[in-house]
């Protein structure tokens, strides 16, 4: 089994420089099936097991995919497939992204309907919602998703009951190639909506008011094959961030964008952590103490659910009662059990995590329960005394590129092993077909 092994008790100090955005490659490279002519060539795209599996689920429907260090060129000039199969869906639930273009393109798409996975229920209904709003019929059965229009798509007028990121991503790829104009009101802000919007522009798209609460759609006709280079992870950076501080290390995180970071860098602030912005990014400074502070998730501007895991990390190693309240996810405190396994002060009430800090955090052998809390026991695992291992890598791969490489470059005592063959592995990734959300 393969396990990262940590031994606490190092400052880290250096430069790390992020990768492309996981959640905003994601919905682009679903965004390129709507290109009937040209190739689109996307750059800076992360090497993780999530954006293999995207091309996976590309190349079944019938598009060409190539995949060249951190770019990825895709062809989807020829009639595609209209279904995506469980298999692919079960893997990561992104692939439901392919839906609104399948539907703005051919008319129709066939997709496996998404369980619920270790966060939460994760329904997909506001993006139905709005796909009936633009004149689709949607049914439901047999595991399926069967969404079809008699023509084309025609603009409405969507009302997000919550401004879903997924739902504003998937409805914007459907309008772009309907008749008319769509609204979408109380739609996700994320820095990743943006990048999309300007990836569908580029490709001949008419999107207004990314990065407000309002989108507007004017459809075209025919969109064509573009390139375009993907923003940095904010995720990524953040979790650099915080390993930074709670090793009070120094540690510049080259490309993290400051205003994609507004509400972490606010909260680090808040603990006691000294935060600089430099030419080529966030330098990240530990205080000697850590102070507390109370946290709830939000949809963007607000605190982000990603990064809870790694905040309640930190907030172990602070002096004093910190709360963390999850508003986002109705189930994402399965980390909460792990990190008690070693040693912290922490319970969960209702939808809030009470911590009691500072911990004296010891080291065990801890599972990863999806992809940002493998993130999070390993930074943990930085200030434990002794050795933290952690197993269930498939979810760190999911998200994070080179992690323990990254973070032995920076002056950590962290190494990835295969226990039973006792041999260190390389961190890429190897095993696609196995992982499973
Ligand atoms: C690939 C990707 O970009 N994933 C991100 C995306 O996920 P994802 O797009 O799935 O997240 P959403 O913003 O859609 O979900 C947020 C909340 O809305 C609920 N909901 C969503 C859609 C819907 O039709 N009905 C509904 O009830 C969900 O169950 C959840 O409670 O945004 C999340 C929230 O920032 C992040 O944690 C994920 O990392
Ligand atoms: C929850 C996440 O991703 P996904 O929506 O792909 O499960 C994440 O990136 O933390």
């Amino acid at each position: 089994m393969e396990k990262i092994i940590v031994r606490g008790g190092k400052r880290l100090n250096g430069t790390v420089k992020v990768e492309g955005a996981k959640n905003a490659v994601l919905p682009v490279i679903a965004a390129t099936l709507l290109a009937s002519e040209g190739k689109s060539v996307i750059y800076d795209v992360p090497a993780l097991s999530d954006v293999y599996t995207i091309s996976e689920v590309l190349r079944y429907l019938n598009a060409e995919v190539t995949i060249e260090e951190n770019k990825i060129t895709v062809d989807a000039s020829r009639e595609l497939k209209l279904e995506a199969p469980f298999e692919y869906v079960r893997k990561m639930r992104a692939s439901v992204l392919v839906m609104g273009p399948l539907l703005a393109r051919h008319g129709r798409a066939r997709v496996a309907l998404p369980g619920g996975c270790a966060i939460g229920s994760r329904p997909i209904d506001q993006h139905l919602k709005g796909f009936e709003a633009m004149g689709a019929s949607v049914k439901v059965g047999n595991g399926f998703i069967d969404a079809e229009v008699n023509g084309k798509l025609r603009g409405a007028k969507i009302y997000l009951d919550f401004p879903s990121v997924g739902a504003t991503e998937n409805i914007m790829m459907a309008a772009v190639l309907a008749e008319g104009t769509t609204v979408i009101e109380n739609c996700a802000k994320e820095p990743e909506i943006v990048d999309l919007a300007n990836f569908l522009n580029a490709m001949g798209a008419k999107v207004r008011g990314a990065g407000t609460g309002t989108i507007r759609i004017e459809g075209v006709s025919k969109l064509r094959g573009t390139t375009h280079t993907v923003i940095p992870d904010r995720i990524e950076a953040g979790t650099f961030m915080v390993a930074a501080a709670i090793t009070g290390g120094n540690v510049l995180v080259q490309g993290a964008v400051p205003e994609h970071l507004s509400s972490l860098i606010a909260k680090m602030e808040e603990m006691g952590v000294t935060i600089i912005e430099e030419e080529t990014g966030l330098r990240v400074i530990g205080p000697e103490k850590l102070k507390a502070v109370d946290v709830k998730t939000m949809p963007h501007p607000g605190f982000p659910t990603d990064m809870q895991s790694q905040m309640m990390a930190l907030l172990l190693k602070a002096e004093g009662t910190s709360m963390i309240t999850e508003t986002v996810f109705e189930n994402r405190f399965m980390h909460v059990e792990e990190f008690r396994r070693m040693n912290a002060d922490i319970k969960i009430e209702g939808r809030s995590v009470i911590i009691n800090g500072p911990c004296n955090l010891q080291g065990a052998e801890v599972a990863a329960t999806d992809l940002r809390a493998a993130a999070a026991l390993i930074l943990a695992g930085l200030v434990a005394e002794g050795y933290t291992r952690v197993t269930e890598l498939k979810h760190l791969d999911r998200g994070y590129v080179r992690f323990h490489e990254k973070l032995a470059a920076l002056g950590a005592d962290i190494e990835r092993v295969n226990e039973e063959e006792n041999v260190v592995q390389d961190a890429t990734v190897t095993d696609v077909n196995n992982v499973n959300i």
